[in-house]
């Protein structure tokens, strides 16, 4: 199994293989929070004017996201896990469009399959990756802004290698080094209120979840989010759960 490890857009459009698009802070940890909270499809989007048309065209669509890390107007949630760590999406469809996670998505056009990273569902991703064993892996971390490269990011890309490759791995000094010296980890502290402190610790949070994010092909011209549980973590068994 060959693993590469990109970063940003153009990581993005050179991904093959199996490919995951990572974005810990915080596209796709709060996608896991919204997935365990029922949502029927969670519908990734690059550009904020398609989220606009959909959600003209189905005014029950939830609109959630950001640009410059702040929600957007008429959107009814930003990027943040701990505004929806407790809403039960169930039966609800949510566009989701954020400025670097749901773009690498979009962009990922050479890769097989893609699915979704984050520390919080770590342990799942990696057993998905076995389970698969794919001849290449592409590992894209999509920074700030998808524009900047970012430590949280290439830190879970690493982790996800080193396990993959039989290495040590050492979450505790990772979590040591975002709190502390990372740039990107301070900067959920001084931010504004759409990106609370509590952030941080839910998107760090190791393993909170057990499945992987899919994107697959949803209508003519949009993908979503297929949940793929876990059943059993760190064994070759995985269950495709369809969503209702
Ligand atoms: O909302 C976030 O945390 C970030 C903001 S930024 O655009 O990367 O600065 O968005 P995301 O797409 O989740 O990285």
């Amino acid at each position: 199994m060959e693993i590469n490890i990109h970063q940003l857009i153009e990581g993005a459009r050179k991904a093959k293989g199996l490919t995951v698009i990572i974005d810990v802070f915080r596209a796709f940890s709060v996608a896991c929070y919204a997935v365990e909270n029922g949502v029927k499809d969670l519908i990734p989007v690059g550009d904020i004017g398609t989220a606009y048309r959909l959600k003209k065209e189905n005014p029950e669509f939830i609109l959630m996201g950001e640009r410059g890390g702040i929600i957007q107007p008429g959107f009814d949630y930003g990027n943040s896990p701990s505004s929806i760590e407790f809403v039960d999406f169930s039966g609800k469809t949510i566009v989701h469009t954020t400025s670097a996670g749901t773009q690498g998505i979009v962009n990922a056009v050479e890769a097989d399959e893609i699915i979704t990273g984050s520390f919080v569902n770590a342990q799942a991703i990696i057993d998905y990756i076995r389970m698969k064993n794919p001849a290449i892996v592409s590992l894209v971390c999509m920074g700030w802004e998808a524009t900047e490269e970012a430590d949280e990011d290439t830190l879970l890309a690493e982790y996800i290698k080193n396990v993959l490759e039989g290495k040590s791995v050492d979450f505790n000094a990772i979590l040591h080094y975002m709190l502390n010296e990372s740039k990107t980890g301070k900067f959920l502290d001084v931010r504004d209120a759409s990106a609370p402190p509590e952030d941080f610790d839910l998107c760090m949070s190791l393993d909170r979840f057990h499945f992987v994010l899919k994107v697959e092909p949803f209508g003519e011209s949009l993908v979503r989010l297929q949940r793929i549980n876990a059943i059993t973590r760190g064994v070759e068994r995985y269950d495709t759960i369809k969503q209702a």
